[in-house]
Formats: C-alpha cells, structure tokens, sequence
C-alpha cells in the first residue's frame, strides 16, 4: 500500500513528519508520499510561496527514504483537489492499494471536499489521532461505521474503501502556532527540523 498524506505545509512541523513515519511503520507501506497542495481548497491562501513550501518539506526530508516527496499538485493549476490527485495516483499505480492519509480534524470535514464521496472509491482513509480532534459526526460518522476495520489486514487486501483508525503519537504541534511565534519574534526551535527553520528565519516567512 502506498501512503498519500497532503498538507499545506506552511510549514511542515514535526507533528507531520512524526505522524507520518508512524503510519508507514504501522502499515508497513511501502512509501509514504508527502504532497504539498499548491492552492488548497477551503482555506484562506498560505502564507509561504509553493516553491518554498515545497523547499522546506525537501529539507525536512533529506537523509531518509520512507517519506517521498510528491510534487503533483504544486505542477497542476488551480485548486489542489485531492480527488484529483487520487485519481492520477490510481491512473499510475493500477490495483495497488493506496491510503489517504488525514488527520482528524481533516475527516471530520471530509464532506466539504470536491466529489468527496469518490475518496473511498479510489482509497483507503487513514485517520490519525491528533490532540483536540474533532469527533466524527455526520457523513465522517457514517463512513467510519459503514467502512471503519479494526484489523489493518484487511486494508492490503482491495485497492480501496475501508477506513482505519491509526493511532499516532499525540503531538500538539500545529502550522498556525509556529506562524504565530514567529510573527510574534519567539523561537520555534524544536517544533520542527533545524534546517526547516533556518529556512523560514532566513527567508523571513511569517515575520
Ligand atoms: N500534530 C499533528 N498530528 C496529527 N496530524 C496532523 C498534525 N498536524 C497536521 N496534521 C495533519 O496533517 C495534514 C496536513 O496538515 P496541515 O498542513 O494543514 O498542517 P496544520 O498544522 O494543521 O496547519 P494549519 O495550522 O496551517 O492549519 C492534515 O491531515 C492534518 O490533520
Ligand atoms: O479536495 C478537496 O476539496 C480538499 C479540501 C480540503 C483539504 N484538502 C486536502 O487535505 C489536505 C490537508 O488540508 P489542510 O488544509 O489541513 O492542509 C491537503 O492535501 C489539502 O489539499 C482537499
């Protein structure tokens, strides 16, 4: 199975890196594809360029292989929908099984997204604990009762449509805080890579 997990990352911080890692080990994926959105849908523009966010998750990365930077959707015009990006990933990678990987506060809103109901027809969805997560309710609820498997055996086993809890490490690390500090002049140092925020200090960000 192969790991999708798209972000912003505006920065990228240590609660994606973390988490992301976690869940490959978890399921034993053979990579995990990190996707910065170039124009992601249902939030305001971000702060940081595409090109720099792109450049901070590549020196996030450097040094190790389970995490594969992805750069589909910074190279496609207009809104970075994911059904779009599933859908080019399904055209590559034929039957294998591929898992889209969200945070809980990310499915919780699931229902927002473009042509959401097509998501569990061209993946799994991997749902990470994160701290203050939103409880599933709504069509977030509905899919879990009808898809959710307690058993991650099952999810090697078809291309797509089960939904899986993983639980990660708690990490209440957040894009929006280290914006905050950083607009503020305080130090954000251990939230994330060294090399990530010598680039952000460098480049002047957030200030
Ligand atoms: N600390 C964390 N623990 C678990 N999942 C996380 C964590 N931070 C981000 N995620 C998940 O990573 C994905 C991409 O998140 P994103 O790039 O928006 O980061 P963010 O920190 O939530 O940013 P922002 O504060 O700007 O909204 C989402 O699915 C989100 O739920
Ligand atoms: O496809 C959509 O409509 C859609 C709506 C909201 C979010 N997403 C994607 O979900 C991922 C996490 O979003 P965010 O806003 O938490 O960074 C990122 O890859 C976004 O492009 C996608």
């Amino acid at each position: 199975m192969i790991g999708v997990y798209g972000g912003t990352f505006d920065p990228v911080h240590y609660g994606h890196l973390r988490t992301a890692l976690e869940v490959q080990e978890q399921l034993n994926l053979e990579a995990m594809l990190m996707l910065p959105a170039r124009e992601p849908p249902h939030r305001e523009a971000p702060q940081a360029s595409p090109g720099a966010r792109r450049d901070m998750l590549a020196l996030a990365l450097q040094g190790q292989d389970r995490l594969v930077l992805d750069e589909r959707e910074l190279a496609r015009p207009g809104p970075s929908y994911m059904v779009d990006t599933l859908e080019s990933l399904r055209a590559e990678h034929g039957e294998r099984p591929l898992g889209l990987v969200l945070g809980e506060d990310a499915f919780a809103g699931l229902d927002g997204w473009h042509q959401w109901q097509r998501l569990p027809e061209l993946a799994h969805l991997l749902v990470m604990t994160r701290p203050g997560g939103v409880r599933p309710t709504g069509e977030a609820a509905r899919l879990l009762a009808e898809r959710g498997v307690a058993d991650p055996a099952r999810l090697h086993g078809r291309p797509a449509g089960l939904v899986y809890q993983c639980e990660v490490t708690s990490l209440a690390i957040s894009a929006t805080a280290i914006r905050t500090q950083q607009a503020a002049g305080r130090s954000s140092r251990y939230l994330l890579p060294e090399a990530v925020l010598d680039y952000l200090v460098e480049h002047r960000l957030y200030c």
